[in-house]
């Protein structure tokens, strides 16, 4: 998963990006970019890291401009080199600079035909950077020397003919303006505001609410699956249009799940509202399957399990409390690159107090068991922390698929659920119950109660139903052999990994 954002502002943009990414940066851990437009000319700060590492005040003073775009990036393809950081950029019409969240599942018929059909090359592995010369080659062919809206849109709906996969998307064109597209599945999350200023009406697109109500930008809406949002420079007055044929909301369920912060809200639904309801029908199904539970606390797992684990109490009636003290200095170790910095992190992450446990039934609660890193060892920190029975529940069904979208999880054979029973995972985890909400109870706890905007969701993790169609069993197998955790340390290892600014791009800042 990765954040964008892009901002058509009246005066500087650069520190209005730079605390958007902050705000995104519970998106992607592994590198962060941001690229501003002064007049016609591009300024160029990306690397691997934090956003606070990645932008000292050197790097902020140079990027000068009203507009600008960021990205902190989460790798679903190629390696975590800073050449791979984005924006992309290419000189090639106009000039143009993409951030690009999700993943294309057809990158590697679209790198062909990029270089074969279009005659454009491609340096890195980043499916971004693909999706980056498609853009840039729809425009082409429009075949105008001063480019309208409408050419745009064109581009556009000649992307979604091409591309398949997820994709939320910020392209900026100097002199122009940005333009923010979502795929026709809506897969990733992408939404636009505005704030009043002194100046005039400023502009931002980014991937969640929590940007713009930090930066002080107010929602317009959400940007519709296949529609493009084009906010031109020196006018007031923004573009919308439909540019696919057949759009479809279908959103990925995991965003609700686990990626997005609880105080955003994605396609006009409450994140945090829904992670309460997630409490509230695993309750209810605690109460259905185990009447005469012997509970005696619930613990969450900090940090995304806590909304559902509080509401969960509360039905069952019984004591929340916080048994494990989450050291803020430690990011989210899901999306950390390699199995043993990961393992590394949860202890180093979590730590017990152990009065919360000692001699009792405790339920421990996450949002999600996806490869079992973190449940395996914080069930044995409960034992050693005198806990008589530890129960545990999922507030999400079992994982058992790969993520293609735009969640690094490759590789079914790394997913602990995958080719397990339920009681397999309890007796693989060590636990002395484990409950896992069904899936129409997350649909339902994901939906609002009344009618809901979004009928359908993407629930690839945990059905294997993929929503673009095109995703096939050698395709699969494909990415296990590309992107496995075997596979990225064997990459870490070569030449490739040690590109650092060598792609074909703007001068990047020092
Ligand atoms: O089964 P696993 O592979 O361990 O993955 C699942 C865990 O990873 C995530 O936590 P993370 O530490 O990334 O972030 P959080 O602090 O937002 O919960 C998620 O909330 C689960 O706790
Ligand atoms: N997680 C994402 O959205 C990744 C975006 C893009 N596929 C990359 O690897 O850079
Ligand atoms: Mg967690």
């Amino acid at each position: 998963m990765c954040g964008i954002v892009g901002i058509v502002g009246k005066s500087a943009v650069n520190q209005a990006l730079y605390d958007a990414l902050l705000m995104l940066q519970h998106r992607g851990q592994d590198a962060a970019g941001i690229v501003t437009c002064e007049y016609e000319k591009l300024h160029m700060r990306k690397d691997t890291g934090l956003v606070r590492d990645v932008f000292r005040t050197r790097h902020m003073l140079r990027l000068r401009g009203e507009m600008g775009i960021g990205h902190v990036r989460y790798p679903t393809a190629g390696l975590s080199s800073s050449a791979e950081a984005q924006p992309f950029y290419v000189n090639s019409p106009y000039g143009i600079v993409l951030a690009h969240n999700g993943n294309l599942t057809n990158a590697d018929e679209l790198k062909h035909d990029v270089f074969a059909d279009d005659l454009r090359h491609i340096n890195t592995q980043s499916d971004s950077e693909i999706l980056l010369n498609v853009f840039a080659h729809e425009l082409q062919i429009q075949n105008k020397l001063r480019i309208d809206e409408q050419d745009i849109f064109n581009a556009i709906a000649g992307v979604h003919r091409r591309c398949r996969g997820g994709y939320a998307v910020v392209v900026m064109i100097p002199g122009f303006g940005i333009v923010g597209f979502r795929d026709p599945n809506g897969i990733r999350p992408i939404i636009y505001g505005r704030r009043e200023t002194i100046n005039g009406t400023e502009y931002m697109i980014a991937s969640e609410s929590v940007a713009l109500d930090t930066v002080g930008f107010t929602i317009i809406a959400d940007i519709a699956p296949g529609e493009a949002v084009f906010i031109p420079v020196n006018t007031e007055q923004i573009y919308r249009r439909q540019c696919a044929a057949q759009p479809v909301l279908s959103p990925c369920l995991f965003e609700f799940v686990y990626f997005a912060r609880p105080d955003s809200i994605i396609d006009n639904i409450s994140v945090h509202k829904a992670r309460s309801r997630m409490g509230k029908k695993l309750a209810a199904k605690i109460k259905r399957t185990w009447p005469n539970h012997d509970i005696q606390v619930v613990i969450p797992i900090p940090d995304t399990s806590r909304t559902a684990a509080l509401q969960l109490a509360n039905q069952l009636n019984v004591t929340y409390a916080e048994g494990f003290i989450k050291n803020r200095y430690i990011g989210r170790t899901f999306i950390m690159p390699g199995q043993q910095v990961r393992k590394k992190s949860v202890r180093q992450k979590l730590n017990a107090i152990d009065l919360e446990f000692r001699k009792k039934n405790v339920l421990l609660v996450d949002d999600s068991i996806v490869r079992g890193t973190t449940s395996r060892q914080i069930i044995q920190m409960a034992r050693d922390a005198g806990a008589r029975k530890v129960y545990f529940a999922s507030a999400s069904p079992p994982v058992r698929y790969p993520n293609v979208y735009g969640i690094d999880m490759p590789a079914a054979s790394e997913l602990i659920a995958h080719g397990r029973s339920e009681l397999e995972i309890e007796q693989a985890l060590g636990c002395d119950r484990l409950i896992f909400q069904d899936l129409p109870d997350l649909i339902q706890a994901a939906q609002k109660k009344t009618k809901s905007v979004v009928d359908r969701f993407d629930t690839s993790v945990f059905d294997g139903v993929y929503i673009t169609g095109d995703v096939t069993e050698a395709y699969l197998q494909q990415l296990e052999q590309a992107r496995s955790d075997a596979a990225k340390a064997q990459a870490f290892d070569s030449d490739d990994a040690l590109l650092d600014d060598s792609g074909i791009d703007l001068y990047n800042t020092v």
